[in-house]
């Protein structure tokens, strides 16, 4: 048996996945090592998310091999892996809008067993660390604010910090930003950005459609185009002009200021 590298996250092996006659993930591999932090980035479709259903174990790949944690699948229990792994997306929000008397720190607390509501022992150690979490995020004052009445911003502070509530190795913050004002966008950023320098934080996969959402602190980047890679590796060798176009098939113009990327689309002159 080969011996398992320590500090590997993700290792995807030559995947390929087919649904409903259509190939949707071509020969993708993709090796994620720990203190590294990604940027996923591809069109609408170009199947990131089906990407992060093969490492999360929601969907099976049709060729290929998929190893989380050292784990290769099929030789792991994939339930009790996700207890080390967070997924947040927007669409998680909407569960809770149905709990409209759960506050924001209930919400951080149920976090501890991924729940929807709580139904297991929090302890006082527990409670100290929900409150820790969202003085990390800033949102200290809506502690004992009912969720759905929090502002977007808030919210999505919430539920990242409900993700940390069980420590996960892994991170997956898909389009964290979607929705958010200028203001409330950057002050996100710049928590994620504190999150990120933590040496104790989790591995960040970053989903996004905008381009200038990758803080510093995020090293890689994974371009997609139609279930292809366009990219892999380290930001300032993948976040270039030729590549950026390649994946959004649009002529772009890239910028670095305050070691953040800013694009533009180049408009021919004649
Ligand atoms: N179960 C499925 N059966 C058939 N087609 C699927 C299935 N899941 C995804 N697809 C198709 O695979 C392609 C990639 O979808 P995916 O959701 O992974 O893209 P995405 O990059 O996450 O897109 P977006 O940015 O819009 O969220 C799409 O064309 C989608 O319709």
């Amino acid at each position: 048996m080969s011996q398992q590298k320590t500090n590997q996250v993700i290792e995807l092996k030559d995947i390929v996945w087919k649904q409903g006659g259509k190939q949707i993930l071509s020969d993708v591999s993709w090796q994620v090592e720990q203190n590294q932090h990604w940027a996923l980035l591809g069109l609408n479709g170009s199947g990131k998310t089906s990407l992060l259903k093969m490492i999360t174990g929601y969907a099976w790949p049709s060729a290929g091999e998929v190893s989380v944690f050292g784990k290769r699948f099929g030789q792991v229990n994939i339930p009790e892996l996700r207890k080390s792994i967070g997924w947040v997306s927007t669409a998680l929000d909407e569960r809770f809008q149905t709990r409209p008397r759960d506050t924001a720190l209930e919400i951080v607390l149920s976090g501890k067993y991924a729940s929807v509501g709580i139904y297991e022992d929090i302890t006082n150690a527990d409670i100290k660390r929900g409150e820790q979490l969202l003085e990390q995020f800033k949102i200290t004052h809506v502690a004992n604010q009912f969720f759905p009445s929090l502002s977007q911003g808030e919210k999505r502070k919430a539920m990242i910090a409900r993700a940390l509530m069980a420590n996960p190795k892994l991170l997956i913050l898909d389009e964290p930003c979607n929705g958010l004002d200028i203001y409330s966008k950057e002050e996100l950023l710049a928590t994620i950005e504190r999150m990120n320098q933590s040496t104790e934080g989790p591995t960040l996969i970053y989903v996004t459609h905008h381009i200038e959402e990758i803080v510093p602190s995020i090293s890689h980047t994974f371009l997609l185009h139609s279930g292809h890679i366009v990219g892999s590796g380290e930001k300032k060798a993948t976040l270039t002009e030729p590549l950026l176009a390649e994946t959004f098939r649009v002529p772009i113009a890239l910028q670095w200021e305050d070691d953040r990327p800013w694009i533009r689309i180049k408009h021919s002159k004649n």
